[in-house]
């Protein structure tokens, strides 16, 4: 997977790879970041990147010239990569884009400054804008790195344990079950019994049922779109049921 990140910060893009999953990820060449800097791609002495804006208005644009030659640049380097710009004006993130994005096998990342960029740059050059929620950040930047991480992980062989990204919350549309590891007592509190029981059909089956119920109980929403089989509806009956005696 190859990201092409573009921003006026490419320290604070580039600590995404500096630990973790996705800095493993990056040196064992499963993953590469590439950030680069419109202000490379300014003529002027000053190499300025952004300017006031038509029809006043608080704040500075980021101009279009030097955001379509460093998009343009990055095209070319690529080949078919689709250009994503962050913005609280895009199509909320979710599980499903990252994992379609994760097979395309390259991405450009257009991330914002100042109060924006000029339309006519999404006009002529960005194919989809994406939100990771409906909130303002003071740049792209945060969410790029959300995109990279959400991503990379996704990529196979990016995680220890092969089934980790298949079983997370959202894979399946629903929401994690719980998890405990050692120490069996804390502060009073137990483990459950069936996940210290070795039947790992009861433990599955405990889990789905953990996942069922918490996701009608925090994000009912979720489930108006996910279609339950007969044994998951029984499960969460009988979660509901176990909740209110
Ligand atoms: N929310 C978001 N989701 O994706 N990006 C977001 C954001 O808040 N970005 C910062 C703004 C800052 C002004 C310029 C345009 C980007």
């Amino acid at each position: 997977m190859q990201f092409s990140v573009i921003t006026l910060f490419p320290e604070l893009v580039e600590s995404v790879v500096a630990e973790g999953v996705v800095g493993r990820a990056e040196k064992r060449g499963l993953m590469e970041l590439k950030c680069v800097n419109p202000r490379d791609f300014t003529e002027d002495v000053h190499r300025t990147v952004d300017d006031r804006p038509y029809g006043g208005g608080p704040g500075m644009l980021m101009r279009p010239d030097c955001l379509l030659k460093t998009i343009r640049s990055e095209r070319e380097r690529l080949g078919k990569a689709k250009v994503i710009y962050l913005s609280p004006q895009g199509k909320p993130l979710e599980q499903s884009m990252l994992q379609a994005l994760s097979e395309e096998g390259s991405a450009i990342l257009l991330c914002g400054r100042y109060e924006g960029i000029d339309e006519r740059v999404i006009d002529l050059e960005v194919d989809e804008e994406w939100s990771i929620g409906d909130y303002v950040l003071s740049g792209g930047e945060l969410a790029a790195m959300v995109v990279v991480d959400g991503v990379t992980r996704l990529l196979p062989e990016a995680l220890g344990h092969k089934g980790s990204a298949i079983e997370d919350s959202f894979t399946d549309g629903l929401l994690d079950c719980p998890h405990y590891t050692r120490p069996e007592r804390i502060e009073d509190l137990d483990v459950p019994k069936v996940l210290l029981s070795g039947n790992h059909q009861h433990i599955e089956k405990w889990r789905k049922k953990q996942a069922l119920g918490r996701t009608q109980l925090r994000r009912p929403d979720l489930l108006q779109n996910t279609e339950l089989n007969e044994s998951d509806k029984v499960l969460l009956i009988e979660f509901m049921k176990e909740i209110k005696t």
